[in-house]
């Protein structure tokens, strides 16, 4: 559906980006991150057709940006950070316009209009002046807009930027539903919602492509080792031991001693036994006064960083008779990555105001 290839922006200062290579399936929801400055605007309007690049080409559906822009546009719905909307037009009036400037058939428009008015949820808002719309209804026109000519893919930068949590939820939603039947590339600050929306990440630092990768894959690319948190019942030390002794896994790492110190090891073993021993015996005990659940929480890494340890843990500490009251397992998030990826960079130097080399399409 699209592919970016080699593609560099230079502008006088240096900055843009750099041999950005990237192509994307049909059906896909592209996530596009990266801190401020980091070229995702710049990669977008190039895509789009609005900046050309200094090297490097750009095809959508076969069609060659540079060659036939007009025919690869026309596969392209675009929604730039700010919307490009005419505030004294009224919702519908606005949409008739921009139907006429795609060169939709004038026998169509009509029936384009309406469909992207009920697809964005603006029914009755259609003779509503733009200027009075909330932000989030105005995000709504400028996603009409979009996919007013029935493009194949959408270019979204930062849909949702801007906006209040309801209408953040809302536009999300929205952007979900679009994906069942558009390519999505939509660049974000917010991470959650690539977890919410997106079915593979990009994220550019400095103007490079650093990380290409589908959501769930990306602990295993970071190189994350398989990592689970417990908390279990029972004695400490012979926890530690059960589990130390498991060929598969790592390091076990105490995080919580809290348990453990209110009720020392060696008071913990009579306490157990007299719980498994009768029930007649064990409950007046309980009843004057109350053992307290001895438990400990633990860190338990795999001994071989990608090995998933669950079953191994839950087989041996359930042979062991040391019930698991608590498993979860850690995985880096995507925050942690991103943080990753785009700190321990040098600093970027005072930037100098200067124009651009290429004029805008
Ligand atoms: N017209 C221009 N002239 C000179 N430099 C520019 C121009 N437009 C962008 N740049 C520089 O190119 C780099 C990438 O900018 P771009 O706007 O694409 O980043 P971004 O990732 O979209 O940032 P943000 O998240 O802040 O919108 C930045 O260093 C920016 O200063």
């Amino acid at each position: 559906m699209l592919e970016v290839k080699q593609v560099s922006k230079l502008y006088e200062n240096s900055r843009g980006v750099h041999n950005i290579d990237f192509s994307m399936q049909r059906g896909e929801i592209v996530g596009f991150l990266g801190p401020n400055g980091a070229g995702k605007t710049t990669t977008m309007r190039m895509i789009t057709g609005y900046l050309n690049p200094t090297h490097g080409q750009i095809w959508v559906d076969g069609h060659s940006m540079a060659e036939s822009p007009k025919k690869a546009r026309r596969k392209i719905g675009y929604l730039p950070e700010t919307p490009p909307l005419y505030p004294e037009m009224t919702v519908q009036s606005y949409l008739r316009f921009i139907a006429n400037l795609r060169d939709v058939p004038a026998r169509e428009q009509k029936l384009a209009v309406s469909e992207a008015i009920s697809k964005l949820g603006l029914q009755g808002r259609e003779k509503q002046i733009i200027r009075s719309l909330s932000k989030g209804y105005k995000q709504r026109v400028g996603l009409a807009q979009a996919i007013l000519h029935k493009p194949d893919l959408l270019v979204l930068d930062e849909p949702t930027s801007g906006l209040d949590p309801k209408q953040i939820i809302e536009i999300r939603q929205l952007i979900h539903e679009l994906g069942e039947n558009h390519t999505v590339l939509l660049s974000t600050h917010i991470l959650p919602e690539i977890n919410a929306i997106c079915n593979r990440v990009l994220i550019i630092n400095q103007g490079r492509v650093v990380l290409d990768e589908r959501p769930e894959h990306l602990g295993r690319t970071m190189g994350e080792t398989f990592e689970v948190s417990l908390e279990v019942k029972g004695p400490r030390e012979r926890i530690l031991t059960e589990l130390r002794s498991l060929p598969s896994v790592g390091e076990v790492k105490e995080v919580d001693t809290a348990a453990a110190n209110e009720t020392p090891p060696a008071q913990a073993a009579p306490a157990l036994e007299a719980e498994s021993a009768t029930d007649e015996a064990a409950s007046p005990a309980l009843a004057v006064a109350p053992t307290p659940t001895e438990s400990v929480k633990l860190l338990v890494t795999s001994a071989d960083r990608a090995e998933d340890i669950r079953e191994a843990l839950f087989f041996r500490l359930a042979g062991a008779g040391y019930p698991i009251l608590e498993m979860k397992r850690e995985s880096l998030s995507l925050e942690d990555i991103f943080l990753k990826l785009t700190t321990d960079e040098p600093a970027e130097p005072e930037l100098v105001p200067s124009e651009e080399v290429d004029t805008d399409a």
